[in-house]
Order: structure tokens, then C-alpha cells, then sequence
């Protein structure tokens, strides 16, 4: 360790590894062990471009400048740590340094921005082939809730399971095989596979294309963007790079399969080259969210070469750069691109190939494509589509997105969600003027009560409320925060209560229960309000389900406010929503946190402080709940909220599907719509 980064090591105190047989300077890679994820973060943060010296078995070495990299411990250097961790089984190998130079030389990851310095003849890449508001829009669509991930069953491959997210449209790609299931029509729920999203009709310009995904854009369509984006595809002529002194372009109009391929940060594709009997010529891979750096290596001579794919770019990788190259995205947080570290993001990328027919004895060199198998019916669906339509509107139960990502979420964020809601007493002009219109007196539903932010508002107008909602710590909040907070009038304007209409409400009635099955009595309340809680409905059976339940509750004559999020914003919104079906950021505080262990069950105080030590916050959330992730930077739980974006006309178009309810209202109003209903 040299002086000068001595204190660095005593509050980080890492221990670093060489592979025996590389024991003597230089040596290229290094396993650093570190005790948490965040120590590795911070080693990163001290160390990089840094030269150190290290203590191998009391040889010091000096290192050139470092590059690090925080990756997950990967199969093989697990096994590797086992072997070396033989002296102190404790030790995590979280970091690998790369590159370690000569002593003195700076290190250079080499890598191009573009694929002109790179000779591998036929990899080709056009920057911005997709637009920032199509990534947008896309991203949202392919990493929604109605995205056909492909079923665990099919993502293993022969050295096990694939770890990133998978989806397949117009055949299957069987990691197993590592063929393609050309079958489509077998009963095999195996081959059953959403088809390609697919434009009407086949004389698209370029300016019908474009037209036609601008449109989409806002309309937040992901899967006609997608579709678009095939189209672009087929069409676009390449030059043939291989081939200099032609002047001939290459065209892939034959493209009939997609897969997507979600890589999460720090996770990458061992080295491959596709297999030559599934696909032919021309594989063509658009990254979005994220750059990324793919390693291409000479299967021959094993020369390497980088490539820095940024996002929104197409990569073609044809003739050599398909058949004699295998290409790779090495497993880790960050890449060097020209000498700049680019922390890695969620990355999303789309393979677009061509599935051929099998090579048939004598034909082996037979690339006749498979038939497109097109649709326009999106979202798209795995497995068979049910026979009975009305057998599915009947389906109520709750899916898994919504229990991960919504009922999860409220029950971890309650305490912080009221602090920021209830106690503000924001609450939406349109809500307030529909409780004051009501009868003095009237029994109010508050469906989805949330923390209770309506409460004072509805005894203000004289009236009381009964308030339901599917998340007991909201609730909670509900309950305990009323009596003081609407006596105090040091408090917001919508929360104060004149004296006179208190009474026994200080104490509100409130009870859990699903929106999906009111816990109140039919005919019970005079109206009812159910205010952001529709757009937490994730199917159309659900939604319908709510609005009959509502007018089960309500007596004949009484009337009902509905208020659900808007696809549409208003220009000055701050919110602005890539797509009907979207995961909705909440970033959380750990102090507001109701703490968890990883089985969701709270725990003690004291055994807590023990775990917070031993394991990060980041950890402890990201296993409690689905899709809760840490920011380091900000020191924050993000957690995903899943939404459904209502379009202009929709809410009433459910309303119309109900015989006992008639519209007597319907606006906009500061990003929602709503709709004012009577029970007939
Ligand atoms: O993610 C990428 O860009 C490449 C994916 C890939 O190589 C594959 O799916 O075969
Ligand atoms: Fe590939």
C-alpha cells in the first residue's frame, strides 16, 4: 500500500487477490474481496484511475492506474473465490479490477465509439435509428406489466438458468437447444408465442412511418412504436461494408422474430455466436436505456475488439461479424468507453432475426425464412388465448403485478406517503366541490381512503365518512393522525374542522377491505368518492368491477365521484407518462421505511441495527419487496408504483358497461380524469 493511500485502506480495509500463477507483476485482472455491496460502491468511488500499491503474500506491487468495476460474483469467480478464500471463508469477492498496467502506465480499456476503427467486417452501427421519445415510450411498453415475459420454463439454458429477462415474439428462441421452435401451431404450450407486432397493409414510406410513430408516441402506444420500429428495420439499406467496390445496399425484409433481452445493471450474455441454423444472415440488435460495450472476438485468432453501442443505436452484425466473431456483454456495473466511465443502466435491447425453416439433408445450406406470423392485437399474450372472452372480464382476482407493485408499495411508504399527502391536505378542487354539493348529513364511502386526506373535507361539508382501503398501515395513518391534526388550525386550510361539526368524527370509521369487494352493505351510503385508486386497476375486469361495486354501496339517486390519472398531462406538469401501462417511481426515504426482513415480516428494533450493519438498506428492500431498488447516490429506496394511465373518453366508456350507473359529469383536472355518477 503506498502512504499516500494508507487512510484510504483503513476505513476500507479490502483484500486483494491475484491468481496464484499470476502472483508476479504486471497482472491484468484482480478479485478485491470487500465485506458489502457498499464498501465495493465506495472503493470505486476512492480508487478509480488511482494508482495503488498492493501487498501480494509481502511482495508490494504497484499498480498502474485502476479500473474498477463492481460486478456480481459470476459462477466462475465464485468458484474461483471459493478456492481462494480458503484462508478467511468470510470474504465476498465483489470487485474486479481490470487492466492493472505496467507500474507508470496509465491503463486505456480499449474501446471505439464507433465501429469505423473497428475492423470486423459487416458490424455496422447507426446511431439514433430509434427517437428519444420512441425509447421512452418502448422502454415503458416492454418493461410494463403487460409485457409477455417469457416463462421461466424456457430460459434455461444448458449451463443453467438465463438470468436476464426474456422475451420472444414470432418464435420462440429455446435456450436449451439453443434452437429455435419453428412449431408454432403445436399444442406444446412451449411453442405458443406472441407474434410479431406488425403494421396494416405494406406500402409504408418513410414519412407514413414516421407520421404514423409520432402518433404513437403520443398517444403512448408502445406496441405500434414497436411495430414501427420492425418496419423501419426491414427497410433500411445497409452498406455493404464486406464488399467495398459494391455498390449493392443489404436489406433484411425477411425479419421474423424478436427477442428482448432486459438486462439489468450489471449483468451482460456470455460469448456466442447465434446459432447458424436458426437464424440466417444479419442479425441486427437495438439497444435502448443504456449504453453498453459489446466485446467482439475472432473465434479463430481470438482477437478482441469493443464496441460502444449507445442508446437508441441499431448494430448489424453480418457475414464475418455474424459467423466468425462471437460476440459478448461482459458482466459488470460500468464501461470504459475512450478513457470515460459509463455507469451501466437498465438496458433493453431488441435482437431482430430471421428464423429459417431446418436445413434439410442435401439443402444445408437452406435459409428459407419461416412465415411471418403477424398480429396488430396487443398487448400480446403468451400461451392460448382464451376461448371465452367473457370468461376473462370475469376474472377479479388480484394479479401479481399489483401485489408487488401496488399494495407492497403503499403498505412500505405509508408513513412517508402521509407525511407528504395527508398531513399537506392537497387535495383536488373538483373532489372538494362534489363532497360540499352533497346532502348535510350524507354517509360517505371513501373507497381507497388512502391515509384520509378527504376525511376533513367531508366532515366539513357536514357529512360522514366511512373509509376502506386495502393497505392497513395507510389506514393506520388515517386513523391517527385526525384527531389532533384537524383540531390543530395551525394546520393546512383543508384539513381544519369547525368545532361544530367534530363531534364523534374525530375518530373516523374505517375498514381494510378490497375494492373489489367493499366491506359495507349494499344500498349503505348516500355517495361515494374513489379518488387515484382506478388507475391502480391493472385489468379491465378489475376496473368494471370497482365502478359495480361502488354503485352496489350507494342508494338509488346517490352519486359518485370517480377521479383516476390522465394520460394526458397538461404542458407545465412535471409528470409526463411514456405509456398507458407504466411503473410509477416513489422514492423513499429509508428513515419513513416500516422496516422488513427478506420475508416481508417486521422486525425488532434491536435485531435490526444488527442486519443494517451486516447487510445494506439497498439489500433488505430489494429482497422484501419486488422491484424496490436503492439509489446510493441519493441515498434512496426507489420504489415502482404500477399505474394505468386513463385516455381521454375511457373512464366513461367503463361507466357506460354498468346498467346502474348514469354520467352526469366528466372533466379534467390537474392531470386526472374524472367522472360525477349517479346510481340509477
Ligand atoms: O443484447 C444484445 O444486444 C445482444 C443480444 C444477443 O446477442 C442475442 O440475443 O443473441
Ligand atoms: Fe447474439
Amino acid at each position: 500500500m503506498s502512504e499516500s493511500n494508507d487512510s484510504k485502506w483503513l476505513t476500507l480495509p479490502p483484500e486483494v487477490f491475484v491468481p496464484a500463477k499470476k502472483q508476479i507483476a504486471p497482472f491484468k485482472h484482480c478479485h478485491i474481496g470487500t465485506r458489502s455491496p457498499l464498501h465495493a460502491q465506495a472503493l470505486i468511488r476512492e480508487l478509480q484511475n488511482q494508482q495503488i500499491t498492493i501487498n501480494v503474500n509481502g511482495t508490494q506491487i504497484k499498480t498502474g492506474k485502476l479500473y474498477l468495476d463492481f460486478a456480481d460474483v459470476t459462477q466462475r469467480s465464485a468458484a474461483k473465490s471459493n478456492r481462494m478464500q480458503k484462508q478467511d471463508p468470510s470474504l465476498q469477492l465483489t470487485l474486479i479490477g481490470k487492466d492493472f498496467d505496467l507500474p507508470g502506465e496509465s491503463s486505456k480499456p480499449e474501446c471505439t465509439s464507433t465501429t469505423n476503427d473497428v475492423v470486423v467486417p459487416g458490424l455496422i452501427c447507426i446511431h439514433d435509428f430509434v427517437s428519444e421519445d420512441e425509447e421512452q415510450v418502448l422502454i415503458a411498453c416492454l418493461t410494463g406489466p403487460n409485457a409477455p415475459w417469457a416463462p421461466e420454463q424456457k430460459n434455461f439454458s444448458k449451463t443453467g438458468a438465463v438470468k436476464r429477462r426474456v422475451q420472444h415474439y414470432g418464435y420462440v428462441f429455446d435456450y436449451e437447444s439453443a434452437d429455435v421452435l419453428r412449431n408454432r401451431k403445436d399444442e406444446e404450450e412451449k411453442t405458443l408465442c406472441p407474434p410479431m407486432p406488425c403494421l396494416p397493409g405494406d406500402s409504408w414510406t418513410k414519412e407514413m412511418l414516421d407520421l404514423f410513430s409520432d402518433n404513437a408516441v403520443k398517444e403512448g402506444s408502445g406496441w405500434d412504436i414497436l411495430a414501427a420500429v420492425v418496419e423501419r428495420t426491414r427497410q433500411t439499406e445497409f452498406d455493404d461494408n464486406d464488399n467495398e467496390a459494391s455498390p449493392v445496399k443489404k436489406r433484411y425484409p425477411d425479419i421474423n422474430q424478436i427477442t428482448v433481452n432486459e438486462y439489468k445493471r450489471g449483468q451482460g450474455i456470455g460469448s456466442h455466436i447465434d446459432t447458424e441454423s436458426a437464424f440466417s444472415d444479419g442479425l441486427i440488435s437495438i439497444s435502448l436505456g443504456s449504453d453498453c460495450v459489446m466485446e467482439f472476438k475472432h473465434k479463430d485468432t481470438g482477437v478482441k475488439k469493443l464496441v460502444h453501442l449507445p442508446p437508441r443505436s441499431l448494430l448489424l452484425m453480418s457475414s464475418d461479424a455474424r459467423y466468425i466473431w462471437n460476440h459478448q456483454i461482459v458482466t459488470r456495473m460500468t464501461d470504459c468507453v475512450n478513457g470515460k466511465v459509463l455507469p451501466r443502466k437498465t438496458r433493453v435491447s431488441l435482437t431482430l432475426r430471421t428464423a429459417i425453416t431446418l436445413p434439410s439433408g442435401e439443402g444445408k445450406n437452406d435459409t428459407t425464412p419461416l412465415a411471418k406470423v403477424e398480429t396488430r392485437v396487443f398487448p400480446p399474450k403468451w400461451g392460448k388465448v382464451s376461448e371465452s372472452e367473457e370468461l376473462e372480464d370475469e376474472d377479479i382476482s388480484t394479479p401479481e403485478t399489483e401485489r408487488e407493485h401496488v399494495h407492497a408499495v403503499y403498505d412500505a411508504i405509508a408513513t412517508q406517503w402521509h407525511h407528504t399527502r395527508g398531513k399537506r391536505g392537497v387535495l383536488w378542487p373538483g373532489a372538494t366541490k362534489f363532497l360540499k354539493e352533497l346532502p348535510k348529513g350524507s354517509i360517505v364511502a371513501d373507497v381507497g381512503c388512502g391515509d384520509g386526506k378527504y376525511f376533513p373535507a367531508i366532515w366539513e361539508a357536514g357529512s360522514y365518512v366511512i373509509g376502506t382501503d386495502i393497505s392497513e398501515p395507510l389506514l393506520q395513518t388515517s386513523i391517527g393522525a385526525c384527531a389532533n391534526a384537524d383540531t390543530n388550525k395551525a394546520g393546512p386550510q383543508n384539513r381544519q374542522v369547525s368545532s361544530s361539526k367534530m363531534g364523534l368524527n374525530s375518530r373516523p370509521a374505517v375498514a381494510v377491505g378490497d375494492c373489489m369487494h367493499i366491506p359495507l352493505q349494499s344500498k349503505s351510503c348516500d355517495a361515494a368518492i374513489c379518488i387515484a385508486v382506478m388507475h391502480h386497476l391493472s385489468t379491465s375486469s378489475r376496473r368494471i368491477r370497482c365502478l359495480k361495486e361502488l354503485s352496489r354501496v350507494v342508494k338509488k339517486g346517490g352519486m359518485i365521484n370517480v377521479q383516476a390519472w390522465a394520460l394526458e398531462q397538461e404542458s407545465n406538469s412535471k409528470r409526463k407518462f411514456a405509456g398507458t401501462d407504466v411503473f410509477v417511481p416513489f422514492n423513499a426515504q429509508p428513515r419513513y421505511l416500516n422496516k422488513v426482513n427478506a420475508n416481508g415480516e417486521k422486525k425488532s428494533q434491536e435485531s435490526q441495527n444488527i442486519d443494517e450493519k451486516c447487510k445494506g438498506v439497498a439489500e433488505m428492500y430489494s429482497d422484501a419487496y419486488e422491484g424496490a431498488e436503492y439509489d446510493e447516490r441519493k441515498g434512496l429506496v426507489v420504489f415502482q408504483r404500477y399505474c394505468h394511465m386513463y385516455k381521454e373518453g375511457e373512464l366513461e366508456d367503463l361507466v357506460s358497461k354498468i346498467d346502474s350507473l348514469e354520467m352526469v359529469g366528466s372533466g379534467f383536472e390537474s392531470g386526472n380524469h374524472f367522472v360525477i355518477l349517479k346510481v340509477v
